[in-house]
């Protein structure tokens, strides 16, 4: 696992609003994970979208299946003191303000997606930075499955696209960008999270 460089993604996060970050993990690492997420496999659940009265499952919208994990889960590659680390870089850099994160794993099974969103929600936008690690083994570019991030407001506009490569990480600001997850043509996994400040 990188453990330096976060100074680094701070500046990239500032200046760019966004950054991706190839083997942060190791292949190693990365299949360590996988084997903590097939021991849960049977505590996971469908995603919903929104929250309390807002919340809903949509399989129309999103279709993945996601297991939140206390900040203190026990996991074979301490990941979780690692985001915690980055939460304070960026604190102590960007001065954002960063009260906490939450994280879950997910599991997109054959063919699903989630549809172009923005992850703040609307009645609580606490929601600062969007973290999401890949946990994929070999994957290739025509498996699908890759995140889709549009560049500007706009249906029209630019995009980017990322292959869900084993060990990525992908951090950007979970207000500027909407973004969707291309349908893949096997099961793509992931821990995706949040740092957050705290709501007012
Ligand atoms: O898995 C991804 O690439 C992105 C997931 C996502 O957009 C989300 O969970 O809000
Ligand atoms: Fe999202």
């Amino acid at each position: 696992m990188l453990l330096n460089g976060f100074s680094a993604a701070a500046q990239t996060l500032a200046d760019e609003g966004k950054l991706i970050w190839p083997g942060f993990l190791s292949q190693d690492e990365v299949r360590q994970l996988r084997a903590d997420m097939d021991a849960r496999r049977d505590t996971f659940h469908a995603a919903g979208i929104g929250r309390e009265q807002g919340y809903q499952r949509d399989t129309s919208i999103r279709g993945d299946e996601v297991l939140w994990l206390e900040n203190d889960a026990p996991l074979s590659v301490p990941i979780l003191s690692a985001l915690e680390n980055l939460r304070q870089t960026f604190n102590s850099e960007l001065y954002l303000g960063l009260a906490e994160f939450e994280a879950h794993f997910a599991v997109y099974p054959l063919g699903g997606f989630y549809k172009r969103h923005l992850d703040q929600h609307r009645n609580r936008d606490t929601r600062v930075v969007t973290f999401v690690l890949y946990l994929n083994e070999d994957w290739h570019e025509q498996d699908g499955g890759q995140l889709r991030i549009y560049l500007d407001g706009t249906q029209s506009g630019a995009w980017q696209d990322v292959t869900p490569h084993g060990g990525t990480l992908v951090l950007f600001l979970s207000d500027r960008f909407e973004h969707e997850v291309i349908p893949a043509t096997r099961e793509r996994r992931s821990l995706t999270g949040w740092f957050r400040r705290r709501a007012l």
